[in-house]
């Protein structure tokens, strides 16, 4: 049997006192991409860095493929992009990217195709021999994301990766790690709930350095009930809650914030609810903005009562 991506146990960290972690446990065995989510300092950025082996454990276990962060066994197989990751200005970004791939022991002429090759997987193939100050922000950002990738590691962290990009640059990244999983891991620390949300089934939430776990999209799946977010744009909430409430098979909505609604219906008295909903739309000439399946990420892990 293949052991765990990481395995962690009672894990606890303080800096000179003052506790960053605090007894966290979890298990990580799938492929498929994880959110790190929490309050700022909650612990992820310690968390991340336990886990790259740059702070010691010094309370509790923690394995990556059953080796301690930092081993020279997960050279190659497990790689990080920090929060504040910095391009060096003296050099070209086939340059740096190359000096990388050296130092995971592939000789120059490797190193040079395996810098092409990260490039081309971020969709900046043609920056290879310009230097850092010539890329956007968001080029920038895919360019780390690109030096993360060298040597096909099979988990890789992601601290913000997405943070101050715009939405296309945004998009960019989602698709760069959708394309890459399951081949690889991704652990991503990020803010941005919505785009955890697309990416994710599973949910870490630190808070205080405290964790809790969340399995998306699988309690829905078992339930007698589901749930549809749609987004109007402006419209009369009152009389969409109570125009609505007439569906048959819908249990119960709330405005969840302005112009958006969190409907819950019986699968059983209508599996095609949405269809419902932008007839019940159409009907009374309202204009809608999106309509998607289940609830936010967001509400998901802060308004969910358990
Ligand atoms: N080098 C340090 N020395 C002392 N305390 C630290 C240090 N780094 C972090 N902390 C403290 O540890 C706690 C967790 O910080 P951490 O950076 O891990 O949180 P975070 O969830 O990554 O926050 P953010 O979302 O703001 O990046 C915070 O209370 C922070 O003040």
């Amino acid at each position: 049997m293949n052991s765990p991506i990481i395995e962690c146990h009672n894990l606890s960290y303080n800096y000179s006192g003052k506790t960053a972690l605090s007894n966290i446990s979890f298990v990580c065995d799938s492929a498929e991409p994880i959110g790190l989510v929490g309050p700022n300092g909650a612990g992820k950025s310690t968390l991340l860095s336990i886990l790259c082996g740059f702070l010691p454990i010094t309370s509790g276990s923690v394995t990556l493929f059953n080796h301690q962060p930092g081993a020279s066994a997960l050279s190659g197989r497990v790689s990080a992009l920090p929060q504040d990751a910095q391009l060096d200005p003296a050099f070209s970004i086939g340059e740096q990217l190359a000096f990388y791939a050296r130092l995971q022991g592939l000789n120059k002429q490797q190193a040079r195709r395996e810098a092409s090759r990260v490039l081309e997987a971020v969709a900046l193939k043609d920056v290879l021999k310009e230097k850092p100050n010539a890329l956007s922000h968001g080029m920038a950002k895919r360019a780390t994301i690109a030096q993360a990738l060298i040597g096909k590691p099979e988990l890789i962290l992601l601290d913000e990766p997405t943070a101050g990009l715009d939405p296309v640059n945004t998009r960019k990244i989602r698709t760069i790690i959708a394309d890459l999983s399951p081949s690889t891991t991704f652990i991503i620390s990020s803010h941005d709930l919505a785009e955890l949300g697309r990416l994710c089934q599973q949910v870490l939430l630190l808070d205080k350095g405290i964790m809790s776990t969340m399995q998306l999209n699988t309690t829905e799946n078992d339930s007698p009930t589901r749930f549809i977010t749609l987004q109007m744009l402006s419209c009369p909430a009152a009389d969409v809650m109570a125009k609505f409430k007439q569906i048959a098979g819908i249990v119960q909505i709330s405005n969840s914030q302005k112009n958006e609604f969190i409907i819950e219906y019986k699968t059983a008295i209508e599996p095609k609810m949405d269809l419902k909903i932008l007839m019940c739309i159409s009907d009374n000439n309202w204009q809608y903005r999106q309509l998607s399946q289940g609830k936010t990420l967001e509400e998901k892990l802060f308004f969910t009562e358990s």
